[in-house]
């Protein structure tokens, strides 16, 4: 992905940084959507920084989001959720992975729409279930049967998510699929053709 193609016209990631504009890009949606990993492919296309709520969560409360759930409760996991946004938000330009829950919240949806763009990871159940089942890091899963509560999440979030400024499918396909997905649609808001197309 070279920021000049031969024949003159800007590249994809030249296009998908000229959408951005100096924003940041917040990757919202349901656990597994892969705003981790995607969000990680994107800022390494675009030279960007990345950033993730969940980690940054966890690196300022020193423990496992599951230990915050258990020790803490969730609505403290929250509080520090919009704390970590907030803060965020105000050094970026970043790509910024959020925690499935994040943009649920109304405060953390005004901030996010205050300082960036954010984009809908979205997918469906099986693949979901099938990316996040082998693993026991997310606490809202450990309930008597993980898929249907995933599936309950889904029915109650995804007309929030919708409300998200764009939608990419997290489809089951290849990561760097979907990162090029993103970053067409970052380059789309910038209007015209890459030479890529
Ligand atoms: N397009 C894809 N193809 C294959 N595997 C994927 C894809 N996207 C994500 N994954 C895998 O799915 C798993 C979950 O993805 P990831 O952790 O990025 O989700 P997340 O949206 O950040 O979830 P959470 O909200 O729990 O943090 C990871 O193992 C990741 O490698
Ligand atoms: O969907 C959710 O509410 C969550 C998703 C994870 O990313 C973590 O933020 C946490 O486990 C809560
Ligand atoms: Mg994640």
């Amino acid at each position: 992905m070279n920021a000049k193609q031969d024949n003159g016209k800007p590249g994809l990631r030249q296009k998908a940084l000229a959408g951005l504009a100096g924003r940041n890009l917040i990757l919202v949606g349901l656990m597994g959507a892969g705003k981790s990993a995607i969000g990680k492919l994107v800022a390494n296309a675009l030279d960007l920084p990345y950033v993730d709520t969940d980690h940054e969560i966890e690196a300022a409360a020193r423990m496992t989001i599951a230990d915050l759930f258990v020790q803490y409760g969730e609505p403290e996991f929250r509080a520090l959720e919009t704390r970590v946004i907030e803060r965020i938000l105000t050094e970026g330009p970043a790509i910024v992975s959020t925690g499935g829950g994040a943009f649920v919240n109304p405060v953390n949806r005004a901030l996010i729409s205050q300082s960036g763009l954010s984009m809908w990871l979205k997918a469906d159940l099986e693949t979901l279930w099938d990316r996040v089942r082998r693993r026991q890091t997310r606490p809202l899963l450990k309930t008597e049967n993980p898929k249907q509560t995933l599936k309950d999440l889904m029915d109650r979030r995804y007309p929030v998510y919708a409300e998200a400024d764009m939608t990419v499918l997290s489809r089951n396909v290849r990561k760097e699929t979907v990162t090029r997905d993103v970053l067409k649609a970052l380059a789309a808001l910038d209007g015209g053709k890459t030479s890529e197309e």
